[in-house]
């Protein structure tokens, strides 16, 4: 069964928890699906089915194993998706599942208050935990009233942390998180996410999960390329750089390949 091929191969990789250190940050695990030719989306970036019954399995189980799943701004927009459990019974250690808190990375609160993922159920068996989704956005950039629409009528926490370069400072944006209480993030994309994140000097991650699946899609959005600003420099004069993977294991699930690997 797929649910137990998932908790078999993240076991040896649990428990997600914050790295070691005073002040330190949430675990990161960056996970996403793409097509045979390296594309997350299609070049209309309307949602695109990549995964497999499994290897969805598999993913649900990942988000079941850490306490946020992050994303962009432009995937909420243009997915709206639900980011929770339901396709699982238990996480990756076998404890019964629970939604993950929704985080949405938004410089300037596009976010629609109206989005599926405020509506989305989010039981959490310990009952205890605050489930409500964080749209972290960049201080002094962002609208008021669409600050206080997205708390009072969509029922969410907004945190303003500093900017960089116009958009939500990556190592802020995880602090934020841990001082809620955050362990573990699951960022989920999209492109621009991504990238950032591959390329940040500041933010490490811990853990990357992708699904390859046999599809071929030949235009669209690259998962990696056209995230990274290749053509710019960062405020140090230094080039994008994408960590090289060490710990490298593949697994089929169904009939994708999932590749698991821990940036150098
Ligand atoms: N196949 C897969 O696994 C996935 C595919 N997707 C696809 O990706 C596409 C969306 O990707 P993108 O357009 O690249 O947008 P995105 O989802 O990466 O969002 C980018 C936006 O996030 C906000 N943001 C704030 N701070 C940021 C930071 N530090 N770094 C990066 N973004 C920051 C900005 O508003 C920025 O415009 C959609 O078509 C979606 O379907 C999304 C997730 C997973
Ligand atoms: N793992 C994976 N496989 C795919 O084929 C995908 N298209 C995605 N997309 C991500 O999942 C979100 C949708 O989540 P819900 O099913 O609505 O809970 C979508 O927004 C992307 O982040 N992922």
């Amino acid at each position: 069964m797929a649910a137990d091929q998932a908790c078999a191969f993240l076991a040896p990789h649990l428990p997600f928890t914050r790295k070691p250190g005073a002040d330190s940050l949430p675990h990161v695990t960056l996970t996403y699906a793409q097509s045979l030719d390296g594309f997350v989306a299609r070049h209309d970036r309307k949602p695109l089915p990549l995964s497999g019954p499994d290897s969805a399995t598999l993913t649900h189980a990942l988000r079941a194993s850490h306490d946020a799943i992050l994303v962009g701004a432009n995937t909420l927009i243009n997915d709206n998706p639900s980011l929770n459990t339901r396709l699982v019974a238990s996480d990756a250690a076998g404890q019964p599942a629970q939604s993950p808190r929704p985080v949405i990375l938004d410089s300037t609160l596009r976010t629609p208050v109206s989005a599926r993922v405020f509506t989305t159920p989010r039981p959490r068996a310990d009952g205890s935990r605050d489930s409500r989704v964080i749209v972290i956005t960049c201080e002094g950039r962002y609208d008021r009233e669409r600050k206080r629409a997205l708390e009072e009528d969509a029922g969410a926490v907004v945190l303003a942390v500093q900017s960089d370069d116009g958009r939500v400072h990556l190592p802020s944006a995880l602090a934020a998180l841990r001082d809620l209480g955050v362990q573990s993030v699951m960022v989920e994309g999209g492109a621009t996410v991504i990238g950032a994140l591959l390329t940040s000097p500041e933010v490490r991650v811990d853990l990357l999960v992708v699904t390859i699946a046999p599809t071929v899609i030949g235009r669209g959005v690259h998962a990696i390329g056209d995230g990274v600003r290749q053509d710019t420099k960062d405020k140090d004069g230094r080039l994008p750089v994408i960590p090289k993977l060490v710990d490298v294991q593949w697994e089929q699930f169904g009939a994708d390949m999932v590749m698991l690997a821990k940036p150098a």
